[in-house]
């Protein structure tokens, strides 16, 4: 046959071989040209390592991207005052800013524009809703209990230091300024948790601190702990180690502050001079006033001495907080067993607020001052009654210089 003559001649068989060879060589090169261009699905695609990262930078840039920017936005929600805040409007309790500022027994009326410029710095707006949305929180069903610092680094401690007063003394200053410290995690809000709201239970009370990593110390401040008669005893059950700060102000001029305060709340009270007496011809004082009471400092510090040893609290000038801020950190910073972080260079003094402000506040690169209501125009008191006033605190204030072993210098 002819066929098998031509298989049979072996020159021929030698060129039909090689033909078959070269269009076999053809067609893989032009399938794998094919895949190579993506087109090939049905076949695995020759992988490279290269192309597996790029493949993942490729894909996933944009993820990362954007759930780095949910851990950011979650770790500044977490770190803020307004983050309180933030765990009030989520759990429907408060639903405009108006109302954080108001929220009567969560925060403290006197540091709402605190707040308010803490919420700004936060997100540069205040619906914390569509924040803590952006930051990935899960979303609220109206009355629940907010759950934002679950995905938080961490976890929530009770405090292990407690500015507990004194109202008045430069206890938010304190606290913003402490702030800055990396070891140090605050909340903003003033939890009265050891006078109005024991009863919610030591859970509640963990559960509004921030969460904290190892070594992180966690902190709150409420003013009126000082003049608490349970405070001491309660504080103490939570822990006996617990440290303890009180700022303190010359008395009369911290009564001036608190009548400021309550003036400004409530333009038609009695003026400064009717409060201060019970009986302004007899020239007797009336003790029974808060804004007189709370500076018997020494009467205060006996009741937290039943429970406290004095190396277990720190006194801090509220006067030198203003004229050498990093001076009084300096001495919480040891006292706190902390690195001294926070130095002459966090702060500058503004001319206009006529108060050190923070060149850069915690999590914001803009320099940050109090708010309205820290830093008031006292209105002009009867310099008599001025007297009358430092006479009466005088016998108390030696006794609290002996009991602190510091000379405030408020009777020079
Ligand atoms: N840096 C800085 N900026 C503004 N204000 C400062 C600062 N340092 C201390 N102070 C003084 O703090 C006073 C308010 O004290 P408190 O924050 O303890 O008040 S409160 O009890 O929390 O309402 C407040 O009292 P008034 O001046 O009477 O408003 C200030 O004098």
């Amino acid at each position: 046959m002819a066929f098998s003559r031509v298989f049979s001649d072996p020159p021929s068989r030698s060129i039909f071989k090689k033909f078959v060879v070269m269009l076999c060589s053809l067609l893989t090169s032009l399938y794998f040209l094919y895949c190579l261009t993506d087109r090939c699905s049905t076949m695995p695609t020759p992988v490279r390592a290269s192309d597996q990262v790029m493949g993942f930078l490729a894909s996933d840039f944009q993820d990362w991207q954007s759930l780095r920017r949910k851990r950011l936005l979650q770790k500044m929600m977490m770190s803020k005052p307004g983050y309180d805040a933030a765990k009030l409007l989520a759990s429907q309790r408060f639903d405009a800013e108006r109302d954080v500022v108001g929220a009567a027994g969560a925060l403290d009326r006197a540091d709402a524009d605190v707040l308010r410029s803490d919420l700004r710095l936060a997100g540069g707006s205040v619906d914390l809703a569509s924040l803590a949305r952006l930051a990935g929180f899960p979303a609220k069903a109206p009355g629940s209990a907010g759950k934002l610092s679950q995905l938080g680094e961490g976890t929530k401690k009770l405090p292990q230091a407690i500015i507990i007063g004194v109202k008045k003394g430069g206890t938010r200053a304190l606290l913003e300024f402490l702030r800055v410290h990396p070891d140090i995690r605050a909340v903003g809000a003033e939890p009265h948790f050891f006078d109005r709201n024991y009863d919610n239970g030591l859970d509640w009370y963990r559960d509004l601190m921030p969460k904290t990593l190892e070594g992180q110390i966690t902190m709150e401040k409420t003013p009126s702990y000082f003049v608490t008669k349970e405070a001491p005893a309660r504080i103490y059950a939570m822990s006996p180690e617990t440290r303890l700060i009180v700022v303190v102000r010359d008395p009369v001029t911290r009564a001036i502050s608190d009548y400021t305060q309550t003036l400004s709340k409530k333009p038609d009270i009695p003026t400064f001079e009717s409060l201060t007496f019970k009986n302004r011809t007899t020239g007797l004082i009336d003790t029974s006033w808060s804004a007189v009471q709370i500076g018997i400092y020494a009467k205060h510090l006996d009741n937290w001495l039943q429970y406290f040893p004095m190396r277990q609290i720190l006194f801090v000038s509220g006067e030198r907080l203003i004229s050498d801020p990093a001076g009084e950190l300096g001495r919480v910073q040891d006292f706190l067993g902390l690195k001294r972080i926070i130095t002459d260079k966090h702060f500058y003094f503004n001319q206009t607020k006529g108060f050190p402000c923070l060149k850069k506040a915690e999590g914001s690169s803009k320099p940050h001052c109090l708010g309205k209501t820290k830093g008031r125009t006292h209105p002009n008191i009867d310099p008599e009654v001025v007297q009358r006033l430092r006479d009466f605190y005088r016998p108390f204030n030696m006794k609290f210089y002996q009991m602190t072993g510091r000379i405030f210098g408020w009777d020079e």
